[in-house]
């Protein structure tokens, strides 16, 4: 490896381990902490790994490696920075994982010595995905050239696919892509569970679209809320587009409970002029055969109809926005790909979309759920604008309880269903 060049790794949460790992594995001297209480049970997990040194905090890391990252939550970003960053060895590059870029550049800006090159990174991927082919963000903020280079050079071993860009570019987009979806989901989360329901044991929320729906849905409940939070709270763009989903979600809602068909037929493909090229039909991200694979309950004889509100909000939201998602596929995480995916199928079948259309006009059964499913959406969209990391998990969390005991099922799924849906969407 490079002139014995080492790489610091401060915060060994998922994603720093899992740095750790790929990149001792491509012959690199890895030194990495986590807070002092974890230093026993790091060192017990990497002891048989000689190419990672556990230390015992950040300045130790900081002082000694040319590239330092640093991989923790992003709400604590600055006090973490300042607290190592006036450490960190002379003359080395520092880069972060977090999410959000806005308040990571800022605490470099603020913390770090003028002589310190800053090239930022962001796997748009969870620990549990192949990192190979999937996007990696790199940021060159302050570096030279051969700053960059031995960035790209030591990240290159991941195999993913290299995006440059901004900070400011990736705020933005990460904000229409992970943001929004994220909304979405723990949306339908929490209005199962306020309608004391676990999906995959009601027919009408078995197969196709609805698998998607709820295997999403326990993937991201089953992770760290902080994650969520920082990537929501933390962006101002992310905030503006997760109110206007939830005033979507409203305004939607309203117009089926007012029986207005045409107002609902004009506002939808109104919407879907706006997002959808003509000819998307002909290369669908998804299929039904893909669709209907990945079931946690028994799949129906007949597959059972639903107005799809939460689908049909995405696509009006993204229309308010004026965002066109594909845009952004050379920036997109599995999860937003998923959720494109199934947000296509749907608008791009025009017998299906003409379905959805008259059971959210004449079909009474779906008004319990979409009431909490309003509700949510409005919920998750005040905590997110109050800045409220307090109330955030104290929701997220209560419906991570909720879901617990489906989480191992919903993960070996979900791990399939990416890996399918990866393998469909290559190249796109
Ligand atoms: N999980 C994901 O899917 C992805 C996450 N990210 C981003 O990567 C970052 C890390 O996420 P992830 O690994 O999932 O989260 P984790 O919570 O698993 O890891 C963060 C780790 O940093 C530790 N930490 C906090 N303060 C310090 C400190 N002062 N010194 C050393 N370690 C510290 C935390 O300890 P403690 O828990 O005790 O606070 C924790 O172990 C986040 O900013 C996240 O937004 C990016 C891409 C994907
Ligand atoms: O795919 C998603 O949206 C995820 O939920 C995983 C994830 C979470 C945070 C990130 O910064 C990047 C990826």
């Amino acid at each position: 490896m490079e002139d014995g060049k080492s790489i610091g790794i401060i915060g060994m949460g998922d994603m720093g381990k899992m740095y750790a790992r790929r990149l001792s594995d491509a012959g690199w001297k890895v030194n990495a902490c986590d807070l002092p209480d974890k230093l026993d049970s790091l060192v017990d997990e990497f002891r048989d790994r000689p190419k990672v040194e556990i230390m015992p905090n950040g300045h130790l890391v900081s002082r000694c490696s040319d590239y330092i990252i640093y991989s923790v939550e992003a709400k604590n970003i600055d006090c973490v920075v300042r607290t190592y960053g006036p450490s960190t060895k002379l003359g080395a590059i520092v880069g972060g994982q977090t999410s959000c870029k806005a308040p990571e550049i800022a605490a470099f800006e603020k913390h770090l010595p003028s002589d310190v090159s800053i090239v930022s990174c962001h796997s748009l991927h969870g620990p549990g995905v192949d990192p190979k082919g999937q996007p990696l963000v790199l940021i060159k903020y302050r570096a030279s050239d051969a700053a960059f280079n031995f960035v790209e050079n030591i990240l290159s071993c991941l195999g993913s696919k290299h995006v440059y860009l901004t900070h400011e570019q990736h705020d933005r987009i990460t904000a229409d892509t992970q943001a929004v979806t994220h909304a979405a989901f723990l949306s339908m989360g929490a209005a199962w569970m306020a309608n004391a329901q676990f999906p995959w044991e009601t027919p009408r929320y078995i197969g196709g679209i609805e698998n998607v729906k709820m295997n999403v849905t326990l993937r991201i409940y089953s992770n760290k809320w902080h994650v969520y939070a920082g990537l929501a709270i933390l962006n101002p763009s992310a905030q503006k587009q997760i109110k206007q989903y939830a005033e979507s979600v409203t305004e939607l809602f309203k117009v089926m409970l007012a029986g207005h068909r045409e107002e609902l037929r004009e506002r939808i493909h109104a919407a879907r002029k706006a997002v959808f090229r003509e000819d998307r039909a002909k290369e669908l991200l998804l299929r039904d055969e893909v669709l209907d694979r990945f079931s946690l309950g028994e799949l129906p004889e007949k597959r059972l109809k639903n107005n799809h509100l939460s689908l049909l909000a995405m696509v009006d939201c993204w229309w308010k926005l004026g965002i066109v998602p594909y845009d952004h596929m050379i920036c997109s995480t599995p999860l937003f790909r998923m959720w494109l995916g199934i947000t296509e199928y749907l608008f791009c079948n025009d017998e299906l979309l003409e379905e959805v259309i008259d059971t959210a006009i004449d079909d009474n059964t779906f008004r319990a759920d979409d009431l909490e499913f309003t509700f949510a959406a409005r919920d998750w969209s005040s905590r997110v604008s109050l800045g409220s990391f307090n109330g955030y998990r104290d929701k997220f969390e209560e419906i991570q309880r909720y879901f617990a005991p489906r989480f191992p099922e919903a993960t070996r799924l979900g791990n399939e269903m990416i890996k399918t849906i990866l393998e469909k969407t290559k190249g796109v």
